[in-house]
């Protein structure tokens, strides 16, 4: 099967597990780890630096294989898939990550940039991959002039609107965001977040938001999975999660969320 059926959720991730052995050093770095996320809404994976989340979204990605459990993106069984059918996925399914910078290539423009996975995935003809790089790059709030400049000519947010405008050049259904506004001051981060939300309302993006900061989940998900040493520790509708948490480690995170932060967040709207 090749769609997502209505009634299963776009990524699936079911029972993983995952152990990393480096000499006599073993990491449980999946344990049990189950969680769905419905078209158009946000996953928000919280927890601390180790806790597991990259490892959880590099195998939704089917760049990490699990030693067991199963992940089904838009109705396919990611590790059952052979590397040039993974590769089809991968206009469906797309990432933004931390760096601002690391992630983008030095030596190309921005308008090249957001193009290249246009170019990988055989997306429009040249004139077309033009018109779409100009549309996304209005889209996150980039002039014409900064389409012509490299990454290194702008600023850290600058470029995470590069990253994200990248991501949706080829239209996915689903963005993964690993720690991809952590690296970003305060007011950009507050920008790219009501950007994010604003597409997700517009073309009904589904998210898998991996973040260590409660506060900015609170702001955009619409449930919670809160991992620590590799599990699950809870998995809440964002409200719940917030008025009643039931486990000690996701209350020690709360604790330590900064007072002020505004509860209702884009999701809300
Ligand atoms: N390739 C690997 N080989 C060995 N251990 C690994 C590997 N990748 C991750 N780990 C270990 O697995 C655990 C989970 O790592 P992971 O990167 O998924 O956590 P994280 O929650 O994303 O943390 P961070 O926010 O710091 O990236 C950590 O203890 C990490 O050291």
């Amino acid at each position: 099967m090749t769609t997502t059926s209505h009634s299963e959720p776009v990524i699936v991730a079911d029972d993983l597990q995952l152990t990393f052995t480096q000499g006599k050093r073993t990491t449980r770095a999946m344990d049990h780890v189950s969680f769905t996320v419905e078209r158009g809404t946000t996953l928000a994976l919280v927890g601390q630096s180790g806790s597991g989340k990259t490892t959880t979204a590099r195998t939704v990605l089917g760049l990490q294989r699990p030693d067991s459990g199963v992940v089904r993106v838009c109705g396919q069984d990611v590790h059952a898939l052979k590397r040039t059918e993974l590769q089809k996925l991968w206009r469906r399914i797309q990432v933004v990550l931390q760096d601002p910078f690391g992630q983008l290539n030095r030596r190309h423009t921005v308008q090249r940039i957001i193009e290249g996975p246009m170019v990988a995935h055989g997306y429009l003809d040249t004139a077309g991959r033009a018109r779409r790089a100009a549309e996304l790059g209005d889209a996150v709030g980039l002039t014409v002039a900064q389409l012509g400049r490299k990454p290194q000519e702008l600023s850290g947010g600058q470029c995470q609107r590069v990253a994200i405008a990248r991501a949706l050049a080829v239209n996915p259904e689903v963005v993964v965001l690993d720690e991809a506004v952590s690296a970003l001051d305060v007011s950009v981060r507050a920008q790219i977040l009501n950007l994010l939300s604003r597409l997700q309302r517009d073309i009904g993006l589904t998210y898998l938001f991996i973040t260590h900061d409660l506060a900015v989940a609170r702001y955009m998900s619409h449930n919670i999975a809160v991992m620590n040493a590799g599990r699950i520790v809870e998995y809440a509708p964002r409200e719940q999660l917030f008025a009643s948490p039931r486990d000690p480690y996701t209350r020690a995170l709360l604790a330590a969320i900064p007072q002020g932060i505004d509860r209702k967040g884009p999701a809300d709207v």
